[in-house]
Order: C-alpha cells, then sequence, then structure tokens
C-alpha cells in the first residue's frame, strides 16, 4: 500500500524527514509515534501530495506521490490536524459535496454519507450545522469526510489531540470498528502512546525525521525494555540472601530482577525465594511503557513532549 525509499524532506536548515525507508501492507493499522517535531505530519503530508519530498521517492496505492498525485488522491482519504468542515453547512450536506467533488453522483454520495453518518454515531447531528458540533463529534465528522469517496487508504493525522479522553476512547472505537468493517489500510499519527499501544498492530518511532524502531508494541516493550519485578524484604540479610540465590544486585531490603513475562514468572519466584528461606515481604511487577521504550532508545520522555503540546494547545 505504501513504499518509500529515503523519503527526505528538508525546510530550509531544518531535516523535517531525513530518509524514510517504510513498507505498509494492505490492511495494516500502523501509528507514526514521536514527540513534538519529530517528522509525523510531514511524512505524512508527502504520502498525501500535499508537498513534495526533498529527496527519496514514495509510492501510494501503487502510484507516485509526486508524478501520480491524482491517482493517489483518488485512493486515499486525509485527515488532518484542522477541522476539515465549512462552520456553517450542515454536517450531511457538506458530507455530500465532498463525494461530489471526487465525481461521485449525488445519489452515491448520499448513500455513502448516510452509511458513514450511521457508522460514526453521527445520526443525532448529521442535519445540525457543524459549527453546533462537540469536537468529538466534529472529529468523526472529518472522517467521515475522508472516507466518504471509500478509500483502501486513510491517513489520520492525530485524530484524538484535544479530545477529553471519553471522546478520544468513542473516536478510538469508531476508527476500529469502522477498520473492520471496511478493511481500511489505516496510518495515524499520535502522540498519545496508550493511543498507539491499544489501536495500533504496529507502532513506527520516529525521532528528529528518522525512524528508530518499528514493531509490534509488545514487541518494542520485550525488546527494548523488559519486565522487571521489586521485592521489598523485612530485613537487609533476607534481601542479600534472595539477591544471591536470583544472582542480581540489593539496594538496601529491595531487590531487582528482570524478568520476561513476569507476570506469569513471579508467583514461582515467591515461591523458591520461601523455600530458600528468604521469604518476599512485597512484590511489585512492573510492565514497560511505549514511553520507557522512547526514553530507551533516546534517552528522553516522549510524555514531555505530549504533554508540553497539550499545554500550547490550552
Ligand atoms: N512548512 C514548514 N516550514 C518550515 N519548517 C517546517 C514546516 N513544516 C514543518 N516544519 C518543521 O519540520 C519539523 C517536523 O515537523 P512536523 O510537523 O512534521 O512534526 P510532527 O512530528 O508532526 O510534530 P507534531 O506532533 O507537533 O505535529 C519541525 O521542526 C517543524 O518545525
Amino acid at each position: 500500500m505504501i513504499e518509500t525509499r529515503g523519503l527526505t524532506k528538508h525546510f530550509k536548515d531544518v531535516h523535517a524527514v531525513d530518509g524514510i525507508d517504510l513498507t505498509v501492507r494492505a490492511g495494516e493499522l500502523v501509528a507514526l509515534l514521536g514527540p513534538n517535531g519529530a517528522g509525523k505530519s510531514t511524512t505524512l503530508r508527502m504520502l498525501t501530495t500535499l508537498i513534495p519530498p526533498t529527496a527519496g521517492t514514495a509510492t501510494v496505492a501503487g502510484f507516485d506521490v509526486v508524478r501520480r498525485q491524482r491517482e493517489v488522491r483518488l485512493r486515499i482519504g486525509y485527515i488532518g490536524q484542522g477541522n476539515g468542515a465549512g462552520h456553517s453547512q450542515r454536517g450531511r450536506d457538506e458530507l455530500i459535496s465532498q463525494g461530489r467533488a471526487y465525481g461521485m453522483s449525488t445519489r452515491d454520495s448520499r448513500q455513502r454519507a448516510a452509511e458513514l453518518i450511521e457508522s460514526l454515531g453521527l445520526a443525532e447531528v448529521a442535519d445540525r450545522r457543524v459549527s453546533t458540533l462537540s469536537g468529538g463529534q466534529r472529529r468523526r465528522l472529518d472522517i467521515a469526510m475522508g472516507l466518504i469517496h471509500s478509500p483502501g487508504l486513510l491517513f489520520l493525522d492525530e485524530p484524538s489531540t484535544g479530545l477529553d479522553p471519553q471522546n478520544r476512547a468513542n473516536l478510538q472505537e469508531h476508527i476500529l470498528a469502522l477498520r473492520a468493517r471496511h478493511e481500511t489500510t489505516i496510518v495515524l499519527t499520535t502522540h498519545y502512546l496508550d493511543e498507539a499501544d491499544s489501536m495500533a498492530e504496529r507502532v513506527i518511532v520516529i525521532d528528529h525525521g528518522r525512524i528508530i524502531a518499528d514493531d509490534t508494541p509488545q514487541r518494542l516493550k520485550d525488546t527494548h525494555v523488559g519486565d522487571r519485578i521489586v521485592l521489598g524484604f523485612l530485613h537487609e540479610s533476607d534481601a542479600a540472601g534472595a539477591a544471591a540465590v536470583l544472582r542480581t544486585e540489593r539496594k538496601g531490603t529491595q531487590v531487582r530482577l528482570g524478568l520476561p513475562n513476569a507476570p506469569r514468572r513471579a508467583p514461582g519466584i515467591l515461591d523458591d525465594l520461601r523455600t530458600a528461606g528468604y521469604p518476599a515481604a512485597e512484590i511489585e511487577v512492573i510492565r514497560p511503557t511505549l514511553d520507557d521504550v522512547f526514553l530507551q532508545l533516546t534517552g528522553r520522555s516522549l510524555r514531555e513532549g505530549g504533554v508540553d503540546k497539550e499545554l500550547v494547545e490550552v
């Protein structure tokens, strides 16, 4: 569905995207995750033919994004960060006009608009003016606009930024349901770690315009960080004995251990320690987040970037 080689975009001396090789297969749901300014939107804008690359190549839905822009545009939906729908129009009319702009007949666009209104839960508000919709409803209308011509590939640039957690969860459900129903390939950008983690089968971590990791969320966490357990003991002597049994370090009355598949293996460890005469008084199982992965890869927290952006937007 998408194939890029050395895809690059420089804005004067800003290397926004710096040689990205990416393959996305039909049916995948891929999240591009990275801090503000990492190059996620710029990548999407090149793939959607909105801006030309400085170097490298990209084909989308089988067509070159520079030489065959029209063919690419007919086959993709793109929902940018701003709202696409005009505010004084009614949602349904906006959708129908959008379908007409793609060359669909009025009848087909009407029918498709009705389908999308239904599947995106907009039935009650579709005939109201867009300016009266809530942020979450407007965002869902944007998504309907991007899907009116039934594209096989949908690009979503930060679909849930600015929504409260409840609306965010609701939007995510709608995106997943749409995908299941229409088998749409989806590429989205996000700086919400939980969103990438829960929605995407594949997370591509981008930093300074480069791909620094690309895998399933679980494998990223297992490979780059891994599960850990922290055991607490009543006496330092017990902690020392336990550290020797587990061949790990001790700090005061605490023993830490890297342990793949920790939730399953922790009870066995507790049993072993009890048998050895060093019973633990408490245990904490720590499972990594995608932020831990980012921290491990870059030495910086992605969370800080996300929080900054939220503050800027407020
Ligand atoms: N039109 C432009 N002119 C100059 N610099 C630009 C332009 N568009 C983007 N940039 C710069 O390119 C870099 C990458 O920006 P981009 O918007 O792609 O990042 P992003 O990962 O999408 O970030 P965000 O999460 O904030 O949207 C940033 O340093 C940005 O300032």
